[in-house]
C-alpha cells in the first residue's frame, strides 16, 4: 500500500464519471463533499496487500493515527487514488481495505470521510505547507506471515 498524506486547510471533491464498470454505489450527498482542517490520505492499495488485508489495515490505521497526532489534524479524508503504484490490488480487495480503514479510524473516535471508489473525481486541496504537511508511507504485509 502507498499513502500520500497531505495536511490541508480543506479537501473537496466532485464525482464526474465512472472509472470502473461497477463503481461503489453512492448516495447523492456523496457525489460532492468537503472537509476542512483535514489530513487528506491518498491511498493506492497494492497487489502485495492481498496476502494479508487485515494486517495492512492495522498498519495503515497506525500510520495515519501517528501523523494525525503529529500534525494535530482534526479529521481524516480517506481518498482512493490509483496513481501511486503500478502494482494495484483488485478493486474488490482495495474497496474492502479502504472501508476497513475508514471504519477503524471512526472506532478510534476520529471524524472520517471516504471519497467514493471507482470514479473520476474533480478535487481541490489546500496544503498547509508546514514541514510535516506532505508525507508518504509504504505499507507491506510481513513476508508469508499469516494471522
Ligand atoms: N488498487 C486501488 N487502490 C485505490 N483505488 C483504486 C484501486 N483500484 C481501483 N481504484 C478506484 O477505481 C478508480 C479507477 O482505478 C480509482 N479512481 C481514482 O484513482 C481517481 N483518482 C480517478 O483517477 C479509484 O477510485
Amino acid at each position: 500500500m502507498r499513502m500520500l498524506l497531505i495536511h490541508s486547510d480543506y479537501l473537496e471533491y466532485e464525482v464526474k464519471d465512472k472509472a470502473l464498470k461497477n463503481p461503489e454505489p453512492i448516495s447523492d450527498e456523496r457525489k460532492k463533499d468537503r472537509l476542512d482542517e483535514v489530513l487528506a490520505v491518498f491511498i493506492s492499495v497494492e497487489k502485495v496487500d492481498e496476502s494479508n488485508p487485515e494486517e495492512v489495515v492495522e498498519k495503515a490505521v497506525a500510520e495515519i493515527e501517528d501523523v494525525v497526532k503529529q500534525v494535530k489534524a482534526e479529521r481524516v479524508f480517506v481518498y482512493p487514488f490509483a496513481h501511486l503504484s503500478s502494482e494495484l490490488a483488485s478493486p474488490s480487495v482495495a474497496l474492502e481495505i479502504l472501508q476497513k480503514i475508514e471504519e477503524k479510524l471512526k472506532e478510534k473516535g476520529y471524524e472520517v470521510k471516504r471519497a467514493p471508489f471507482g470514479y473520476y473525481k474533480a478535487f481541490k486541496l489546500s496544503c498547509k505547507g508546514h514541514p510535516l504537511a506532505e508525507l508518504s508511507r509504504t505499507i507491506v504485509p510481513e513476508e508469508g506471515v499469516s494471522k
